[in-house]
């Protein structure tokens, strides 16, 4: 199966145009490839945070989840975010179906940080990929929304990035994480300097010297995390132009590909 995972980041969800939808309702149809989404909602879960007056924290880019940031995490990711992408592609004449990591155990999680730190923050232990190729071989779009559990039955809030690399690594299909820049930039004044391709360890020079910063830090670091666990390629796109996703489809260079060494790129 040629499996795509496209990650759709909270930045870009209220900007992408109808046209992004289609396009994946055409790549599906078409047999191009096998959409699968994974979404992030991390400006969504900010603003219901700020509703309900709870104060969340974060460290390297994630969100310091407490039950309660837990309860309003899932509300936003599994409920709003995840219907309005659904919405989305059964407006484009898709069949969508929209699931957290909690449904048929499809994300089994563990906690990032043992001693704490971070609380309810999960990575990705297993993936039910029978049941996700179930779905994809009847003709669905999975949607899925970053929550996973573990075998005590403790719920996790996983950053979206991350759920994306671990189910591109367990279908050995590519990356996409759709946000809102073009690519990884040398400076986010000067927007014009993007980097084509980045190595594991051009991408560690640029965490410890802070040009990788905030969400961009789980970005990269799942991106070549998804290489390690067998997805085929990793690939930062830009969502707010979503001739970026036609040109990586067809192969044409498009926004940062984060590969393990220089040798494995080839244009
Ligand atoms: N070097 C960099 N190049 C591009 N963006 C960066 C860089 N360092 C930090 N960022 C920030 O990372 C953000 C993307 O991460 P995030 O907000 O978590 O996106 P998403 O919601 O799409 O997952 C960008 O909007 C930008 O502010
Ligand atoms: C643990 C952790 O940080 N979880 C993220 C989940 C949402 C997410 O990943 O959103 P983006 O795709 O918009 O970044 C959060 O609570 O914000």
């Amino acid at each position: 199966m040629n499996a795509v995972i496209l990650k759709i980041g909270g930045s870009i969800l209220a900007k992408l145009p109808d046209s992004f939808y289609e396009m994946v309702v055409q790549l599906k149809k078409s047999g191009i490839c096998e959409p699968v989404i994974v979404h992030g909602g991390g400006p969504d879960i900010n603003q219901a945070l700020e509703k309900f007056e709870v104060e969340s924290t974060f460290i390297d880019g994630l969100r310091v989840t407490t039950d309660e940031v837990l309860d309003i995490a899932e509300m936003v990711m599994s409920g709003s975010v995840n219907k309005k992408i659904v919405h989305q592609l059964e407006k484009a004449g898709g069949a969508a179906c929209g699931v957290s990591g909690l449904d048929c155990s499809l994300l089994k999680a563990a906690p990032v940080d043992p001693t704490g730190a971070l609380g309810y923050v999960g990575q990705v232990a297993e993936v039910n990929s029978d049941w996700l190729n179930l779905l994809v071989k009847t003709g669905i779009i999975p949607v899925i929304s970053p929550i996973g559990m573990d075998a005590s039955g403790q719920r996790y809030n996983i950053n979206g990035d991350m759920a994306a690399s671990a189910v591109a690594g367990s279908l050995k299909g590519k990356l996409v994480l759709i946000s809102d820049i073009p690519g990884v930039m040398e400076s986010l004044d000067n927007t014009k300097i993007i980097h084509p391709v980045l190595t594991k360890q051009q991408v560690e020079e640029k965490i410890s010297t802070g040009v990788i910063h905030g969400g961009m830090i789980p970005k990269v670091r799942s991106a070549l995390k998804g290489l390690d666990g067998g997805a085929t390629e990793s690939v930062i796109l830009n969502g707010l132009d979503p001739i970026d996703l036609k040109n990586y489809i067809e192969g044409k260079k498009a926004g940062t590909k984060v590969v393990m060494e220089k040798e494995a790129y080839h244009v």
